[in-house]
């Protein structure tokens, strides 16, 4: 076990908490959407237009490997859907420890509403059509909830889940992780 791996819906802060912990456990922060649109040269918006999900995907899993062979202990922060395609959850298992933020559907929908996620995530983006009878942020929540519902069999196989309250604190992850018994 190398890396500490976040995983969860859009808006469990993956990328907000991960810079955190690794500042505190002093381990370099990286954000695997981030090295997908360096690889890529195109932000992720542009790889889904050019090559569909699918395309996406595989982008996303070659991405993931190459991140969990360094040999330096990392803190991850992944893509909200990587832990459900191409086996890639067998990889974040094999390769580190991978914690789920499992924060509530309302507060996900809240956050996404309000952030940049709508215009950055093709798949959050699809979630309110132009001429939806919905607010945004009902549409978030149905889209949300039908999205946990697929991903809970991949994210379950966490080796840590951060409920609600827990997920949003640094410190409370930290000492969860601890319990836990994680080391870096
Ligand atoms: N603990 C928190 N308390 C309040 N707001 C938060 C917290 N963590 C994240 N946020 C806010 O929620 C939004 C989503 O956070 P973040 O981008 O870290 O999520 P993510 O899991 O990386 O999402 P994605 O899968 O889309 O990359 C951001 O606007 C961020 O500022
Ligand atoms: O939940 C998802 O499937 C995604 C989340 C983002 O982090 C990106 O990886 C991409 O927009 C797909
Ligand atoms: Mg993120």
């Amino acid at each position: 076990m190398n890396h500490l791996y976040l995983i969860g819906l859009p808006g469990s802060g993956k990328t907000t908490l991960g810079r955190r912990l690794a500042s505190h456990y002093g381990r370099p922060f990286l954000d695997l959407d981030a090295v997908i649109v360096t690889a890529a040269g195109q932000d992720i918006p542009a790889i889904f237009e050019a090559e569909g999900e699918a395309g996406f995907r595989q982008r996303e899993a070659d991405a993931l490997r190459e991140v969990a062979a360094r040999p330096e202990p990392l803190v991850v922060a992944t893509g909200g859907g990587t832990p459900c395609f191409h086996q890639n959850m067998e990889v974040l298992r094999a390769t580190g420890f991978p914690v789920w933020l499992d924060v509530p559907l309302a507060t996900l929908a809240r956050r996404l509403a309000a952030g940049a996620q709508a215009n950055t995530r093709p798949l959050v983006t699809a979630a309110h059509g132009p001429n939806s009878p919905e607010t945004l942020e009902n549409s978030l929540k149905r889209w949300l909830g039908q999205t946990l519902a697929a991903r809970r069999r991949f994210y379950s196989q966490a080796r840590l889940r951060c409920p609600g309250a827990t997920s949003t604190r640094p410190a409370a992850v930290v000492a969860a992780l601890a319990e836990a018994g994680f080391q870096f």
